[in-house]
């Protein structure tokens, strides 16, 4: 028994199948050594598997005392207390995938080779963490062999080209091919994947490849290109790029699709490197360069409000907003007015069922339809109780047309969040423009001979209102799930609206 626990045995029978537990939130444990600084060892591993939605858990191997600019000391504690770690979390906890990273000395390695070989997890990834870039060694010498004799416990080692290059015992690879070349040795030798990576060559391509020579793969050489990132910041790249890829692995199985789903990522983590401000050295990447911050309750809509106020302004500024208020206003232009309205209502009408069938909820859906019927009530309405009795005007003027066009074209999108970013200026502004002019009139006493009290008393609708207020609310709620490009198409929608708003209402007076 003992002298079988000793062998190494290939991959797929001795540390599981390199198969994914196909849970959602993978649990993963990162065997690794500490890095103060945070951007690399079970610090970087941490994070990148939090990135990637995993549970993660780490079994320290070694302390070093680092930052960006260098190791200055490694402490490695007794093999024993390591072992009792790796117990603790295996005892209790089933984990998906495990990383490995720093092992520091003999004594490390033959321990997590015990307790690999005891628990075979079943996504094994293998970082042969040797020499740091800043040259700092953070394995003794003397377990290299030690290291050899583990490798095949891995499914997948991602050494970098140095690395790999001591592990089949030759001069690092000078070129693509040539550290292709070596990965083929290495799988051979291993019966283990290899991750070949180009992030120590040079030129403008970083390429990575999955190498196998035992069948495990669509070819022999899988590659993923990459461009390589003009940034000092690179502290870390390996360990981030390890336990990403286990994380990954243990919810798809498929390690050319996990690697295609971590480079580009582990990319814009260089990228956006810059942000972090984090040492005077070899910086740290941004391992959650791609969570936004939450927008806060109102946030959005507070975003649009400040988009609409120059239109508006504009709105107040007009002729016919003016002849309203005051009674002054040609009939000629109102009439047009009311006959365009109920033309754009009717569509307006068909828009907000468009809304109301795109909805993510029974709630909102009633909303919008709610507010289509509502719609088709009013206009109606202004058939009968203020068209009936004015002579009948022409058809579709042009403001209107391109007012429904546009929320036609929104409603077409395919965005629900578009659309009702579309559709909120016609309850938004009208509302805030309906609410001025009611209350005008009324501190002005409601003078008995204005043309248009009757008109002006319809504004003081509390229902409209309501309605108003929660179309604003569903409109935020949606601005704040959206990304940021939905969030930006959101806006110009919005805004687009906007202005329609004011030219429908300017329309009168260039086209009655
Ligand atoms: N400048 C860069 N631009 C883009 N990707 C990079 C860059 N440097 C490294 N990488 C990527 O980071 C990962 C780690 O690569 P590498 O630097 O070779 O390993 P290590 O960090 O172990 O020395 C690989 O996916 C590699 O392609
Ligand atoms: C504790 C610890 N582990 C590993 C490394 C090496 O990190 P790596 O991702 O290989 O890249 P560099 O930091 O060497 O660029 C480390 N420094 N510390």
């Amino acid at each position: 028994m003992s002298s079988t626990l000793s062998m190494p045995l290939p991959a797929s029978s001795a540390a599981g199948t390199g198969l994914p537990t196909g849970r959602e939130v993978p649990r993963v444990l990162s065997i690794a050594g500490s890095d103060p600084s945070g951007g690399a060892g079970i610090q970087a591993d941490l994070k990148s598997i939090a990135a990637h939605g995993g549970y993660g858990m780490a079994a320290i191997t070694a302390l070093t005392a680092q930052n960006t600019c260098g190791v200055q000391a490694v402490h490695v504690p007794p093999a024993a207390f390591l072992a009792q770690q790796l117990d603790a979390v295996s005892d209790d906890i089933s984990i998906d995938a495990v990383k490995i990273g720093m092992l520091g000395d003999e004594a490390v390695i033959r321990t997590v080779r015990h307790w690999l070989e005891k628990v075979r997890p079943a996504v094994v990834v293998l970082d042969p963490v040797m020499v740091a870039t800043s040259g700092d060694r953070l394995l003794k010498e003397s377990a290299e062999a030690a290291l050899r004799d583990i490798l095949p416990l891995a499914h997948l080692i991602t050494p970098n080209l140095p690395e790999l290059a001591m592990l089949v015992g030759a001069d690092p690879a000078d070129s693509w091919a040539a550290a292709l070349e070596q990965g083929r040795r290495l799988a051979d030798a291993t019966g283990a994947t290899i991750l070949v990576k180009g992030g120590h060559l040079a030129g403008a391509d970083c390429p990575d490849a999955l190498v196998n020579t035992a069948g495990l793969l669509p070819g022999e050489v899988v590659e993923v290109q990459g461009n390589r990132i003009d940034t000092r910041n690179s502290h870390g790249t390996g360990c981030s790029l390890s336990s990403a890829i286990a994380t990954v692995q243990a919810r798809l199985g498929d390690w050319e699709a996990s690697l295609r789903t971590v480079k580009p990522w582990l990319a814009g983590a260089l990228e956006k490197s810059e942000q972090l401000e984090v040492g005077r050295g070899n910086g740290p990447v941004h391992h959650f360069h791609h969570v936004r911050p939450a927008l806060a309750e109102g946030a959005f809509a507070a975003r649009l409000w400040t988009e609409a106020q120059q239109d508006l302004a504009d709105i107040y500024a007009l002729d016919f907003i003016h002849g309203l208020a005051t009674g002054d206003l040609a009939e000629k232009d109102f009439a047009y007015y009311l006959a365009q309205d109920a033309l754009y209502l009717n569509g307006y009408s068909r828009v907000l069922a468009r809304a109301s069938a795109l909805a993510p909820s029974e709630g909102e859906q009633l909303f919008w339809a709610g507010s289509s019927q509502q719609c088709l009530e009013v206009e109606s309405e202004l058939h009968r109780s203020w068209l009936s009795t004015r002579p009948a005007q022409g058809g579709l003027g042009p403001v209107t047309k391109a007012y429904v066009d546009h929320l036609t074209a929104a409603s077409a999108s395919g965005s629900y969040a578009v659309l009702a970013a579309a559709v909120l200026p016609c309850f938004w502004l009208y509302a805030e423009v309906g609410e001025k002019l009611h209350a005008r009139f009324l501190a002005s006493g409601e003078p008995g001979g204005h043309a248009y009290a009757a008109w002006l008393r319809t504004y003081a609708d509390e229902g409209f209102a309501e309605a108003t207020r929660r179309a604003i609310a569903i409109v935020d709620a949606a601005g704040r799930r959206a990304s940021d490009h939905e969030r930006a198409a959101m806006v110009t929608a919005f805004k687009q609206s906007c202005r329609l708003e004011v030219e429908f209402f300017d329309a009168p007076r260039l086209h009655s």
